[in-house]
């Protein structure tokens, strides 16, 4: 039995600033996130001072903190040992790109074997989901309250997603448009569908957008989801009918806050690729599954999509959806985003 909700309280309490623990295969982890912790915390956490630091593979990459134990996956978890000199501010320093170029690091640092990988590569997820940057102090707990990688496959598991809500919703620019809420019973955000127009026997124009509240909300001219947005809606009225899904991935699944992390880092030279590494992040952290579930809720397992990423197309049909045509969305460039579209381009495979 997986019990989801428990990943709810552990999201909470590593927002704010409390231990949790995660029982892997081999060994339970308790974990406190360096992000909302400080030296008393760290202090009551861990009073002898021998809590190593848990890095991501990309993070610790870019400390050259390779894994030096043979056997370790090249993408998996990376234990820093804990040395005298590592204290609460080189450990913030480890887990903050935003310090990389201000402060070079001391050390010398170790690399030591990782007991429960699999716990370890949990808690990397479990703090993205709670929005904070993925690194933690990690030391040998015991199995009390301890969550279960699995319970986090269940929070996260898109076939829980059900209709909670609809409600006939005229916008700008498609007057007959319908809106329908979904969610989990623990998420916080929940994704929604705007159903544009009437069935006319064809496959609906699907448009997934991912949320962007600096594109969407505020104009932000660094990307092109704002424009996007617009366009996908008066796409779909013009096609007859479709659907446009808003998904709540807000930085391609890191959260805002990680994501003008990546802003700040952008601001340093740093490109959209890069910068979701440097955070120890996957450079496109979004379940597309969500999305293959909410069609399915809506009747529709036909689509033609709207998108240049040709992830998104791989995702739903993996997810029993049949994609019949793949319908561009290029938008013209503005001088603060063509930086940012040359990248998806080169280096995430967008057809632009
Ligand atoms: N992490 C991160 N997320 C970003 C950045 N710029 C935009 N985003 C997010 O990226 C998402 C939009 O995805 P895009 O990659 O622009 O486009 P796409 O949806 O993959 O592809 P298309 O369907 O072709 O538009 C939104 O969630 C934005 O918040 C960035 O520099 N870093
Ligand atoms: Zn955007």
């Amino acid at each position: 039995m997986t019990n989801p909700r428990a990943v709810a309280t552990a999201v909470d309490a590593l927002r704010r600033g409390w231990p949790v623990a995660i029982r892997g295969r081999d060994a339970t982890l308790k974990l406190l996130a360096i992000e909302t912790a400080d030296a008393e915390r760290l202090k009551a956490f861990d009073p002898e001072g021998v809590a190593p630091v848990l890095l991501s593979a990309g993070r610790a990459a870019t400390l050259k903190l390779a894994n030096q134990r043979e056997a370790a996956a090249p993408d998996g978890p990376v234990l820093v040992e804990r040395v005298p000199w590592l204290d609460f501010d080189t450990a913030t320093a480890l887990a903050d790109p935003q310090l990389d170029l201000a402060t070079p690091l001391k050390g010398p640092f170790r690399a030591i074997e990782v007991e429960a990988p699999d716990a370890a590569a949990a808690a990397l997820r479990l703090a993205r989901i709670s929005g904070l940057l993925p690194a933690f102090f990690a030391t040998r707990g015991t199995d009390d309250a301890a969550i279960t990688p699995a319970d986090i496959d269940a929070h996260e598991d898109a076939d829980r997603l059900r209709i909670v809500g609809r409600a006939r919703l005229p916008v700008a620019g498609a007057e007959d448009s319908e809106i329908v809420a979904f969610r989990t019973d623990e998420m916080p955000g929940e994704h929604v569908a705007l159903l544009i127009g009437q069935p006319d026997g064809n496959p609906p124009l699907v448009r997934l957008h991912s949320e962007c509240l600096t594109g969407d909300v505020l104009g932000s001219l660094k990307c092109d989801c704002g424009p996007q947005l617009k366009a996908a809606i008066a796409a779909i009225e013009t096609s007859g009918w479709g659907i446009l899904l808003y998904l709540r991935q807000e930085g391609r699944g890191i959260g805002l806050i990680n994501k003008l992390r990546a802003y700040a880092l952008q601001d340093q030279g740093f490109d959209t690729v890069d910068a979701n590494t440097r955070l120890g992040f996957a450079v496109d952290a979004r379940d597309f599954a969500v999305a293959g579930r909410m069609l399915a809720l809506l009747g529709q397992r036909t689509i033609r999509l709207l998108t240049n990423n040709p992830d998104k197309v791989a995702a739903l049909e993996a997810a029993g959806i049949i994609v019949a045509e793949r319908v561009a969305h290029k938008l013209p460039p503005n001088p603060h985003n063509q930086g940012y579209l040359a990248t998806k381009r080169d280096r995430t495979g967008h057809q632009l």
